[in-house]
């Protein structure tokens, strides 16, 4: 690497107590160990971070600690906390522990009443993707927290014992604190649900003067885990653990789903369901971070939540839409009736409002987001947290070719380059629902379904004003 100088990235030091030569290679980002009749390799991929000691003793050493996570077989991750002396200065920079880091240790001088203020909240949501949060907690949280000073009194554990718990906790205990001007970082073990269950409760409730937005840190525990795969948070093999130890703060882009009076949330697989609006509004609205929307999207998402098809992961979602393609009953795929109205910008700023020229349609979705799995890349021009609101839409068209551009969103999103599909940015759309039938007026907001009302319809725009939660990413990591 030009600019580098020999001993940046070539060292004698020594690692677990023994002597070793260190030679860092920074376009891979491999450490190359190499001892007496041995030989190892770490990759920064695998590294939580590194904290650089102070310069001791006569010989000016520097001790550091690598924060290391390796995979075992299965599921399950081994930590470590590799004690090492004179790493190489590269290796050391390309995996720094992050300075805002340190405002997670709980110092007296912002206690309250000479005991530890306590600003930082670990959440498990046990019920998330294949149930490996509380066991990730134990074996490498827990132990990497220790290593770098964050100890089990500082912080408070919460582990989710309903659907309902994440949500019940961000009411309970961290909005009134947020409004109270207190500064709070919660590092949540779920998947996409726990962050839309927080964004719901802030954007939802009232927020004070002294509003303080807590800071999220996500180690992705999920099925789709749609946000840390367009965060980025998913590049490395901690789980976005590295994020947290070496990122920063930034706002989370949200939008705001404003549903018809009638409308119902759909709750235990459809079988039970709760109102939107509270009684007597002439609208309720449900907020997100990732996903809202209709036809085959929603229907796929919709069928395929049920514990039968959550055993097949993230498998259930072709499952189900094979299903609806080519229904086994022999009838045909349906065709979705509504008029929709999107919400764009002209050259000076200005909203307008441009109708879809046809009234049926096969898949309508608008997303924040780039991935809503690791390979479904259904919004190739979004980057990480850019805000931007964009629609991908198609009409009524035959299986064969539906099966086509779904497939080649699984190709870095290269069905957006299809003839048959509109892809732009937004601000938002309207949906007006020309369905008798609710299976077919069923809209997915970030996971969560809801049937709208007969003659119902649905509004969604992206939140230019309430900015209520932060998300820590390393965006040049
Ligand atoms: N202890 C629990 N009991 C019942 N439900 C729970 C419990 N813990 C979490 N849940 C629920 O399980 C679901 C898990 O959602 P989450 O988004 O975290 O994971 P996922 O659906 O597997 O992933 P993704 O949304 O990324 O696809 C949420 O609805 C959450 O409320």
């Amino acid at each position: 690497m030009p600019g580098l100088r020999n001993e940046d990235r070539r060292n004698d030091g020594t690692i677990r107590g023994k002597d070793a030569n260190f030679s860092y290679d920074a376009e891979e980002g491999i450490l190359s160990i190499k001892g007496d009749s041995w030989l190892e390799t770490i990759l920064d991929r695998s590294v939580i971070a590194v904290i650089d000691g102070e310069k001791g003793g006569e010989s000016g050493t520097k001790n550091q600690q690598i924060l290391l996570l390796s995979k075992l077989p299965g599921t399950r991750y081994k930590f470590e906390d590799v004690q090492a002396t004179d790493l190489p200065q590269s290796f050391i920079d390309a995996n720094a522990i992050s300075p805002h880091f340190e405002h997670l240790k709980p110092s007296r001088s912002n206690s309250r009443d000479g005991g530890y203020v306590r600003s930082l909240y670990v959440i498990i949501s046990i019920g998330s993707g294949t149930g490996e949060a509380q066991d990730f907690f134990d074996n490498v949280v827990k132990p990497a927290f220790g290593a770098s000073g964050v100890q089990p009194f500082s912080y408070y554990v919460h582990t989710t014992d309903s659907h309902k718990s994440i949500e019940r906790f961000i009411s309970a205990v961290i909005l009134p604190r947020a409004n109270e001007g207190v500064s709070q970082t919660i590092l949540l073990l779920s998947g996409d649900g726990g962050v839309v269950d927080t964004v719901n409760v802030l954007l939802s409730s009232k927020r004070s003067e002294q509003y303080v937005k807590p800071a999220i840190g996500l180690v992705s525990m999920g099925t789709g885990n749609a946000l840390a795969n367009s965060t980025g948070l998913n590049g490395d093999l901690t789980r976005g653990l590295r994020h947290f130890y070496r990122g920063k703060a930034h706002p989370m882009p949200t939008f705001t789903a404003t549903f018809s009076p009638d409308s119902e949330i759909l709750l235990d697989e459809g079988r039970a369901a709760e109102p939107v609006a509270p009684p007597a509004a002439d609208a309720g609205e449900m907020y997100g971070a990732v996903v809202c929307s209709w036809a085959l999207h929603a229907s796929l998402v919709a069928d395929s939540d049920t514990a039968e098809y959550r055993k097949f992961g993230s498998q259930r979602f072709q499952m189900a839409a094979k299903e609806l393609l080519s229904p086994s009953d022999g009838s045909a795929p349906h065709i979705y009736k509504g008029r929709i109205t999107l919400f764009k910008l002209d050259e000076n700023g200005h909203e307008m409002r441009q109708m879809l020229n046809t009234q049926e349609h096969g898949y309508i979705l608008t997303t924040l987001v780039s991935n809503l799995e690791e390979n479904l890349t259904i919004s190739p021009h979004s980057k990480p947290l850019d805000g931007q609101l964009r629609i991908v839409h198609f009409g009524a068209i035959p299986s064969e070719e539906v099966m086509k551009i779904l497939g080649l969103a699984f190709q870095g999103g290269a069905h957006v380059g299809c003839e048959a599909v509109s892809y732009e940015s937004i601000e938002g759309f309207r949906i007006e629902f020309d369905e008798p039938d609710g299976r077919w007026r069923r809209v997915c907001v970030d996971g969560r379904i809801v049937r709208v009302g007969e003659s119902g319809w649905v509004e969604v725009r992206k939140n230019t004003s309430a900015d209520v939660l932060d998300i820590v990413v390393d965006l040049e990591g």
